[in-house]
């Protein structure tokens, strides 16, 4: 008989938490052991077993959590937002000491939004301007999104690599945060709406044209399959891994 794969759940009481809860239930060759809330020990995670933990929480608990698994010996597939630069680089070192276990952060499990970002990082280079729109739910806590934030390293990354001149901007003295936030020198703006879920918006123009790569999750549904796919590939990806695209081979689409 297969061996059933034990996981864990943190912040299985929420929007997200309560999806992957079911989504692990109803998968074949997983098993969920522990679902916790922000009032539980996290210790139910060792005593049952668990191999892979899912965080589903805050920015403020993601850290505390991931180590906590790390060093226990357990895998982390992790979809909260709120790690900057400064905690993955901290996360990487915790790693270096347990070598073997593998943690993904993943801004986005909706593959159509990974590939919107791969999308945006690739156009990048080739316009004069890019600005990113996120559009969420009004009981998000976090702003911008942990995606947008995301797109605009890597769009900022692709431009600075490719020699591209800062996009112009003529205002003098705006309204605070009237352009938006700005990450890495790329504009970025929030709008939280009644009626909306997850969506976010790429703008990049030049003279005379604008593409724009826009992708909706309508419904908690557009990220479970990117978190069983992360559960199920995390243990043969050692080390830290930001973002999906680090388990697809964007080319031919499959999970590597
Ligand atoms: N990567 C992706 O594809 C996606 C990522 N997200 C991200 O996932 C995170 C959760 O989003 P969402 O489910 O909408 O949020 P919710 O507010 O619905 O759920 C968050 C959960 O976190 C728990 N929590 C709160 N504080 C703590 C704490 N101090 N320690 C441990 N757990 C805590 C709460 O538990 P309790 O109910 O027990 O108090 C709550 O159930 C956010 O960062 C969001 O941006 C969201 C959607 C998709
Ligand atoms: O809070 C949400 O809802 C979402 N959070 C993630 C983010 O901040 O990017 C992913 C998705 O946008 C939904």
């Amino acid at each position: 008989m297969t061996e059933l794969m034990p996981v864990g759940v943190l912040g299985a009481r929420g929007r997200m938490g309560a999806a992957a809860v079911a989504a692990i239930r109803a998968a074949p060759g997983l098993e969920l052991v522990a679902a916790l809330g922000s009032s539980d020990p996290l210790d139910p995670l060792v005593s049952a077993g668990a191999r892979v933990v899912v965080d589903l929480t805050v920015p403020d608990a993601t850290y505390d959590n991931v180590v906590f698994a790390v060093r226990h010996g357990m895998h982390a597939v992790v979809g909260t937002t709120g790690w900057t630069p400064e905690r993955l680089e901290q996360l990487s070192a915790v790693l270096v000491e347990a070598p073997g276990t593998g943690v993904l952060i993943a801004p986005n499990f909706a593959l159509g939004s990974v590939l919107a970002t791969a999308f945006a990082a690739t156009a990048a280079r080739y316009f004069e301007s890019v600005e990113i729109v996120e559009l969420h739910h009004p009981d998000k806590i976090d702003a911008p999104s942990g995606t947008a934030a995301r797109t605009a390293r890597l769009v900022a990354a692709a431009r600075s690599a490719a020699g591209v001149p800062e996009a112009p901007d003529a205002t003098r003295d705006p309204l605070d945060g009237a352009r938006g936030a700005t990450i890495d020198g790329i504009p970025v703006h929030s709008v939280r709406l009644r009626g909306l879920t997850a969506h976010q918006e790429v703008l990049l123009g030049s003279p005379g044209e604008l593409l724009t790569l826009r992708h909706d999750s309508f419904d908690h549904a557009s990220f479970m399959p990117g978190v069983l796919l992360g559960i199920r590939s995390v243990a043969e990806h050692p080390g830290l891994t930001v973002g999906l695209d680090g388990y697809l081979d964007l080319q031919t689409g499959a999970a590597s």
